[in-house]
């Protein structure tokens, strides 16, 4: 089953650019041809969210890159879901593995972040992936299971989640998953979520790839039949190469 979802496209910024960068990438992003029929999402760092919220636009939405697992309080370096969506955030990206392994979060913990942002109104992207060792051991699926199960244990519904696959050994590494190594793992999770959820979600569901995505290979990857889209980190600080990116939807029109 191919997935029924809009096409789309995330830029994640991770701690990257200055308020000046930020003003030119924005700049190209407003000017740039984007197709229509794809979402939109850039992910600056916090510092950076206001400027790029009253600045851009061409139909582009603005993520936080986390949230905190509840309401705001004494919470030092935390921010919370209610105060992105103050200031004009549309989603927040949840479960990213540079949080999971750098910063130790754990699934639990991650799957309740999900759930409070969600409560709150915001859109979670929500990351999964393996490490390079996981996958030579043939633990592949069982880890991507495992951290779905635990978004599936803290949500209530899977509506306004996009599911990230992000095979760790691929991300900043320039190792692009093959077309078909991805195609494996997203028809897998979408045969998951027909399993744990229902078919109905299992279409609706966008599942994007993200690792080493540029304007080279975006194409390929989104002829894929179950690739609804991507997360994009390196590329997505080049104005033209992330257009090129959201504009890859054109080779996926082609063969569905
Ligand atoms: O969130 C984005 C991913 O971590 C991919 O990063 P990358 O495109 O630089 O490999």
């Amino acid at each position: 089953m191919a997935g029924s979802g809009k096409f789309f496209v995330g830029g994640n910024w991770k701690c990257n650019g200055t308020k000046e960068s930020i003003a030119k990438l924005v700049s190209e992003l407003n000017s740039a041809k984007l197709e229509s029929d794809v979402d939109v999402v850039v992910s600056p760092p916090f510092v950076y969210l206001d400027q790029v919220i009253g600045s851009i636009s061409n139909g582009i939405e603005v993520s936080g890159q986390n949230s905190w697992i509840g309401k705001g309080g004494a919470f030092t370096g935390e921010i919370s879901a209610e105060q992105l969506s103050d200031i004009g955030c549309k989603w927040v990206i949840h479960g990213h593995s540079e949080r999971r392994h750098i910063l130790g979060e754990a699934n639990d913990f991650i799957g309740k972040k999900s759930a409070y942002a969600l409560e709150k109104g915001l859109g979670v992207i929500a990351c999964v992936g393996e490490k390079l060792e996981e996958r030579e051991a043939g633990k592949t699926f069982d880890v991507v299971f495992e951290q779905l199960k635990a978004f599936a244990e803290a949500i209530s519904g899977w509506d306004n989640v996009v599911i990230a696959y992000e095979p760790v050994w691929a991300i900043g590494t320039g190792k692009v998953a093959t077309p078909q190594q991805a195609q494996e793992v997203h028809a897998a999770i979408r045969k998951w979520l027909t399993d744990n959820a229902s078919t109905e979600v299992a279409s609706k569901t966008r599942i994007i790839y993200g690792g080493s995505v540029n304007g080279a290979n975006s194409s390929e990857l989104a002829k894929q039949a179950d690739i609804d889209g991507f997360l994009v980190g390196g590329a997505s600080l080049k104005g033209a190469e992330f257009a090129t990116i959201i504009n890859s939807v054109t080779a996926k029109k082609v063969t569905v």
